[in-house]
């Protein structure tokens, strides 16, 4: 008999395609992402070398990062990101890969382009110059961020070289409260381990609460594993996502698709696998969260207030949440409650799916913004943006008073029009609040799509559940 494996073993054991001494392999990787921002040098670097991409029929090309979500027609103002974009429709022609032009209604933020395709399937590896590729492992598949370099490799062999990472199992017992989201249950994660809390790991996560969440939910939670430090995380697949695969248009079809099925179910860890590390987390017990320093492990619920600067006996870690503090322009042991907020951010590779659109405009419908808030909407794909447009969801946003927007990662990060002046406060549904990460001196709080919703009729941060 076998030891038991865990998901991850099973898709490093699939995957493996040399042992390459002291704890390395060579690992095939099935399906490459490529966006704009971390793909210019690594095909400079094939040009240098006189080769080719080894397999163009798994690799996919989309700009995200430096699109305008306004007026898209007019064409790229900005001169850097113009060249960016148009480089990698370049590179794409010249290297005979697949490129999703800007006005199709496939074109969106990579992470929510590659599972709507059918390109994320459970088992695979699948790689993107992008920290946030961990997003696909909500599927049971093994999904991670690499660096240019990495990029350069991959699309020279499909394959990487990779250390076995250990392996960490979170566990979510019981289910989520009222009011309370994937994106709550994450960033509660984030706050009990820590920035670093899972550095070194891939997670599995598993449980009742995870089996109860719905695909764009579990991509939420693998979104932000590497906010935790992890490299990758995942969830087994099971009947959710099977249905939710099913007709995507490079998923397997018909009878291939069965099979596939029949593979998949395989796939799950085996019963009395081991972890390097466990956690357990009561679902029950998370409440609406928000961030209220510079690291995603600065966060409590909406009831909190900042951390009691003065109780904190550790010298260094005091200067830390001081200097956070002193860049967010909060006070020591202050409610964030009533915050009042400048702009509410709804969109990104964490949130900005059809059923994040549709968790905002519940709270949107019948409200309007505040006086003085400026309010962005931006679907993460066309086919999100559409979708969300048949059900009436762009109408009750704007009559809201929210700016309907094209889609792409926006106000996520300041590599595009959409950004943050300094000193300005944010309601963001995005993963990271690092300083300056929406604009330089912006002030970022991150929150799920109903609580930015809430934000953005209150003008202040508050508890979503006080408004239903
Ligand atoms: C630009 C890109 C390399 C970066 C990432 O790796 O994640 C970005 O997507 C981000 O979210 O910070
Ligand atoms: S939406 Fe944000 S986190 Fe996601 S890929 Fe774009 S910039 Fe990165």
């Amino acid at each position: 008999m076998t030891a038991p494996r865990t998901l991850l073993d099973k898709i490093y054991d699939r995957h493996q395609v040399a042992d390459l001494g002291g704890g390395d392999m060579l690992m095939y990787v099935d399906f490459h992402l490529v966006h704009e921002v971390t793909s210019p040098q690594a095909f400079e670097g094939l040009r240098q070398r006189g080769i080719g991409v080894h397999a163009p029929g798994r690799t996919l090309t989309v700009a995200d990062h430096n699109v305008p979500t306004l007026n898209r027609g007019a064409g790229i103002l900005d001169p850097e990101s113009r060249a960016q974009i148009e480089q990698l429709q370049t590179n794409a022609a010249e290297f005979g890969l697949p490129w999703i032009p800007l006005d199709s209604v496939d074109q969106g933020i990579v992470h929510v382009v590659g599972p709507e395709q059918g390109l994320t399937l459970p088992g695979t590896t699948i790689v993107c110059g992008d920290s946030h590729t961990a997003t696909h492992g909500a599927f049971g598949a093994l999904a991670f961020g690499i660096g240019t370099s990495e990029v350069e490799h991959m699309l020279a062999t499909q394959t990487l070289v990779q250390k076995r990472a250990r392996s960490m199992l979170i566990e979510v017992e019981g289910a989520l409260g009222f009011g309370v989201t994937p994106k709550d249950l994450i960033l509660a994660i984030i706050g009990r381990i820590g920035a670093n809390g899972a550095t070194g790991y891939i997670i599995e996560y598993a449980g009742q609460a995870i089996r109860d969440l719905d695909m764009a939910g579990r991509m939420t939670v693998c979104n932000m594993s590497i906010e935790a430090g992890a490299r990758a995380g995942l969830i087994a697949p099971d009947e959710t996502t099977f249905a939710w695969l099913r007709g995507r248009p490079h998923a397997p079809r018909g009878a291939a698709f069965d099979a596939a099925v029949a593979d998949w179910r395989t796939l799950a860890s085996d019963p009395g696998a081991t972890y390097d590390k466990t956690v357990r987390i009561d679902a029950a017990a998370v409440e609406p969260m928000v961030t209220w320093g510079s690291s995603p492990e600065a966060v409590t619920t909406i009831g909190g207030r900042t951390p009691d600067v003065a109780a904190i006996k550790d010298a260094g870690r005091r200067a830390q949440i001081e200097q956070m503090l002193a860049y967010m322009g909060l006070a020591s042991d202050q409610p964030l409650d009533g915050l009042a907020i400048d702009t509410v951010f709804i969109g990104s590779c964490t949130n900005g799916r059809l059923e994040d659109m549709r968790a905002a405009a519940a709270v949107a419908r019948g409200r309007h913004v505040a006086e003085g808030v400026r309010a962005l909407v931006v679907p993460g794909s066309g086919h999100v943006k559409a979708a969300a447009e048949a059900e009436g969801l762009d109408r009750v946003f704007i009559d809201a008073g929210f700016e309907w927007r094209e889609p792409g990662c926006s106000m996520c990060l300041g590599m595009n029009p959409d950004r943050l002046s300094p000193g300005e406060r944010c309601a963001s549904t995005s993963n990271r609040n690092f300083e300056g990460r929406q604009g330089p001196g912006g002030r970022t709080h991150l929150v799920s799509p109903s609580m930015a919703a809430a934000a953005a009729v209150a003008g202040r941060l508050v508890d979503v559940r006080s408004l239903v």
